[in-house]
């Protein structure tokens, strides 16, 4: 089944690849997780010399190593704020195009990235394809907040409905998961979330949150790897 499943992330990662990164691209955002392992993959066995002439902009400590390990040039968005095209991965995807992400707790650098591009693409493996948000991806949408504010955030997503909201605890550290941006992180459940641009501004109007994982009305496309092998895509 974990064979199924990297096949599936490879085959979407690279079509999206060889579908969005043009050889007329300066600047390429990068995501982060474990289907954009095959993103940069795809990315290095480009011309050589296309590369040396392209800057990258990652959106996590893990997604610049994989850069920086593949030789390539390295950018922000202070440096580079028109980004030709962002390819990233989700935790799930409806069928408007709207994504949970954040279950890497990467969400705020992917956003700023994702919205700084003319073209925002999402890779992903079957298991994240879905009609409606919540329907597959039950831990809840990733809240990034900044630490001394978590429990008065937390109280205010329960009142919005999130009766198990929860503090994202490391698991090879004590105490809670620390993001890129040394803020803390609460995954919060709505269930089946019908309206997701509502959820995201109720929570975003929350004192405290940094960012939201919920990304509406951002993504152009999206690649699913199947089980059969074959790469589904949907388009606005
Ligand atoms: O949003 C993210 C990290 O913040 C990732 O893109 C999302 O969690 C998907 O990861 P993977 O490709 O490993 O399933």
């Amino acid at each position: 089944m974990t064979s199924l499943i990297e096949q599936a992330k490879q085959k979407a990662a690279y079509q999206a690849v060889d579908e969005h990164v043009l050889p007329s691209h300066k600047v390429i955002g990068v995501g982060s997780g474990s289907t954009v392992v095959h993103v940069v993959a795809r990315l290095l066995q480009r011309d050589p010399e296309l590369n040396a002439r392209t800057v990258f902009i990652p959106t996590s400590f893990q997604s610049r190593g994989l850069l920086l390990d593949g030789g390539l040039n390295v950018g922000d968005v202070e440096q580079y704020p028109n980004i030709d095209v962002t390819i990233d991965g989700a935790d799930e995807v409806d069928s408007q195009l709207n994504a949970i992400k954040g279950g890497g707790g990467a969400h705020l650098q992917e956003k700023v990235v994702a919205e700084a591009a003319s073209k925002f693409v999402i890779v992903a493996d079957f298991r994240k394809d879905s009609k409606i948000l919540g329907e597959q991806w039950i831990k809840g949408v990733p809240v990034e907040v900044v630490p001394f504010a978590w429990r008065a955030v937390l109280k205010k997503l329960q009142g919005l409905g999130s009766k198990e909201a929860m503090l994202r605890m490391a698991v090879a550290k004590a105490g809670p998961v620390v993001t890129d941006n040394g803020n803390f992180l609460i995954d919060a459940p709505f269930g089946l979330i019908r309206d997701p641009a509502k959820l995201l501004t109720d929570i975003k109007l929350i004192t405290g949150v940094v960012e939201v994982g919920l990304f509406c009305n951002m993504a152009q496309v999206a690649y699913f790897g199947c089980e059969d092998g074959s790469v589904t895509i949907r388009t606005k």
